[in-house]
């Protein structure tokens, strides 16, 4: 991604942002409420696109082709994209047919048992807690072993179990060589989801760190002093 730009009206959510994400590798996106980071995602998803800039996911350019890019990523946005009507078993069964995935019962009865929702599998998703949402969107993002995983707030209201799959989903992910990006304001899940972390403030890039930078006391105050 390459002098990546976003404006909506009046308002440049984005200025110029230049990323690569690397196959294995985990990035953090961080920075305050209105930084640019759920902006961003969604360029990389595919669903809104950019103003200006050059943005490709696996070869394909965004702007051209975002049909290609919706089917080469898996993306949990930060809020919305569940069906109310439908079970998670019916959210994973239409994306099955839509990627012509064969065999995929297993995996799906793996992941919603990983993420505690196999209880409710059959169950519509319109009675879901926030948190039962956030894992259902986790594990819908994760389902057809992307190229490129794309999670906007993952973490976002999740219980400690809930936590820990999606780490494991992260962890797998990067383990079988995907590219991962995740948008958080939890700078310690950053830290041990990621290898890198980029800073955004006002729509540009302040900084890129080393998960390590931002550990501990030392690395809170390094964060605070980024978010101006
Ligand atoms: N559809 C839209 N129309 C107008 N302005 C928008 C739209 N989407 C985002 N913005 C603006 O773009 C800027 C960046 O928003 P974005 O949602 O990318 O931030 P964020 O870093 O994800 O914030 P948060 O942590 O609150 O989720 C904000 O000023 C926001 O108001």
């Amino acid at each position: 991604m390459r002098g990546l730009w976003v404006r909506f009206g009046e308002v440049d959510a984005v200025q110029g942002i230049d990323v690569t994400a690397h196959a294995g590798r985990a990035t953090a996106l961080l920075g305050r409420n209105g930084a640019g980071k759920s902006t961003t995602m969604r360029v990389l998803a595919g669903v809104i696109p950019p103003t200006a800039g050059h943005v490709q996911v696996d070869g394909v350019e965004v702007a051209a082709d975002p049909m290609t890019v919706k089917r080469l990523t898996g993306y949990c946005p930060d809020v919305g994209g569940l069906v109310p009507r439908a079970t998670p078993w019916e959210h994973l069964q239409l994306s099955a047919r839509l990627r012509r995935l064969d065999g995929w019962e297993p995996r799906a009865r793996d992941l919603l048992e990983r993420f505690e929702l196999g209880g409710v599998a059959h169950r519509v998703t319109s009675g879901f807690s926030h948190g039962m949402s956030r894992r259902l969107s986790v594990v819908l993002a994760a389902f057809h072993e992307p190229g490129v995983l794309l999670l906007d707030e993952p973490f976002d209201g999740v219980d400690p179990l809930g936590v820990e799959a999606t780490l494991d989903v992260v962890a797998d992910a990067r383990a079988r060589g995907a590219a991962v990006l995740v948008s958080t304001h939890l700078r310690e899940l950053a830290m041990q989801a990621c290898d890198q972390a980029l800073v955004l403030r006002g729509g540009a890039r302040v900084a890129t760190l080393d998960s390590g930078e931002l550990g501990g006391e030392r690395g809170a105050e390094t964060y605070r002093a980024l978010l101006g």
